[in-house]
C-alpha cells in the first residue's frame, strides 16, 4: 500500500531551520505490517487512519469555550516562544533557578480572552496544557467516550504497556516550541487542528543533548539552545542526528518512551494536540544483553538519584561521578 498522502514539507509551512541531519519518519497506515514492527521495536512512526480521536476532530476554541465547563485549567506564560517545562517540586534545591516560564489556573472563558488579547503580541505568549478530566461539560465527554479506545488498548495489550496515566489537551499559540526533552512514558501524540513538527532523537543520542541533572527542576529537558548550541560546553550536539514528521489533523505520532522531541506549532494556525501517555510494561524476567540505550538511560537516572539521596547535596553529584570517572575510565 502506497505510503498515506502527507502534509506539505515543513519547508512549504516555514518551520525552523536547523543545520543537523534529519531523516523522515515513516508514515503507514496503522495497519501496515512495518507500523506493527517499529513500534514493538520501540521506533517512531505516524500512524494514519486510526479514528483514534475523530470524535474531538471538530474541536475548535468556540466550541471547546462552550464545553470545557467552569474548572480551572493550566495554562502556561513564556515571554519567548519556547515552553520549557520545569518541576516545581525540585525548585527549592536551586535557588538561583529563573523559571522558564509562568503557571497560571484560568477557567477556561479567562483562557480563550486572554488568548484573544495575545494574538500579534511578541512579548507573552500562553500554552493550554492540562489533562482532559471529568470536569469537562457533556459535549466533550461525548466526544471523549467516543474516542478510538478498543484500538488504543488493542495496542497497548499488544505492545504490553502499562497503564494509561493521562490524556493531555494541549492549545498552543501558531509558533510555540516545545524545547527537546525526554518522557519516561510511551506516548500517542494525537493531532486535532493544526499542524506540527516534531523532530525526534533516538535514546542512543543522549551523550549528545546534555540532559540537565536528575535533580534539576529541568531534569529530562536537553541543555543545548538549538538555535544557538554553546558547541564548547556542549561538543557532541555537532554529531546529533533526527528524525522529523509534520502531524496533520487526525494523524497519530508514536512517541516511545525515551526518545527525545522537540515539537514545533506551525505559524499558520493555532494547534490542538492531545497525548495518550501510558507507562513501560514490566521488566521482562529475563534480561538480555547488551542492554538497550533506554534501560541504560534508566539505569543513569537510578545512579544519579542514589548518590543525590547518599551525598544529600546535589553539589557533590557531579564531583564524585568526576572522582570515580576522570583518568580512570
Ligand atoms: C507537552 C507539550 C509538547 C508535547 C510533548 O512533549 C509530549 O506530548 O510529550 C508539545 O506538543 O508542544
Ligand atoms: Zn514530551
Amino acid at each position: 500500500m502506497a505510503e498515506p498522502k502527507g502534509p506539505p514539507s515543513s519547508s512549504k509551512i516555514e518551520m525552523k531551520k536547523y543545520s543537523f541531519p534529519v531523516k523522515p519518519i515513516q508514515r503507514l497506515c496503522w495497519t501496515e505490517a512495518t507500523a506493527d514492527h517499529l513500534m514493538t521495536h520501540e521506533e517512531p512512526v505516524v500512524l494514519t487512519d486510526t479514528d483514534l480521536v475523530q470524535s474531538a476532530l471538530h474541536w475548535d476554541l468556540s466550541y471547546l469555550e462552550q464545553n470545557m465547563g467552569p474548572a480551572k485549567h493550566t495554562v502556561y506564560v513564556s515571554k519567548s516562544r519556547y515552553f520549557m517545562y520545569y518541576d516545581e517540586r525540585k525548585v527549592n534545591d536551586f535557588p538561583s533557578f529563573k523559571e522558564p516560564m509562568k503557571k497560571r489556573e484560568w477557567t477556561f472563558s479567562k483562557f480563550v480572552d486572554e488568548y484573544k488579547s495575545h494574538e500579534g503580541r511578541t512579548d507573552e505568549y500562553l500554552y493550554y496544557q492540562d489533562a482532559l478530566t471529568d470536569t469537562v461539560g457533556s459535549g466533550i465527554k461525548h466526544d471523549f467516550v467516543h474516542f478510538n479506545w478498543h484500538w488504543v488498548s488493542e495496542r497497548k495489550k499488544r505492545y504490553n504497556w502499562g497503564q494509561l496515566t493521562s490524556n493531555l489537551l494541549l492549545i498552543s499559540q501558531p509558533g510555540n516550541i516545545t524545547p527537546c526533552h525526554y518522557d519516561e512514558q510511551h506516548n500517542f501524540f494525537c493531532q486535532v487542528r493544526g499542524l506540527k513538527r516534531c523532530l525526534l532523537f533516538a535514546p542512543d543520542q543522549y551523550d549528545k543533548l546534555y540532559p540537565y541533572p536528575v535533580a534539576h527542576p529541568c531534569d529530562r529537558q536537553s541543555q543545548v539552545d538549538f538555535d544557538s548550541p554553546d558547541f564548547e560546553r556542549f561538543p557532541k550536539f555537532k554529531e546529533i542526528e533526527g528524525y522529523e514528521c509534520i502531524l496533520s489533523p487526525g494523524d497519530v505520532l508514536y512517541i516511545p518512551m525515551y526518545w527525545w522531541h522537540t515539537i514545533e506549532t506551525s505559524p499558520g494556525e493555532l494547534s490542538i494536540s492531545i497525548t495518550f501517555w501510558y507507562r513501560g510494561g514490566p521488566v521482562p524476567s529475563k534480561i538480555t544483553y547488551p542492554l538497550s540505550s533506554q534501560q541504560k538511560v534508566a539505569i543513569t537516572r537510578n545512579i544519579e538519584k542514589m548518590l543525590h539521596e547518599a551525598l544529600q547535596d546535589h553539589n557533590e553529584v557531579g564531583p564524585l561521578l568526576h572522582m570515580i570517572c576522570d583518568g580512570r575510565y
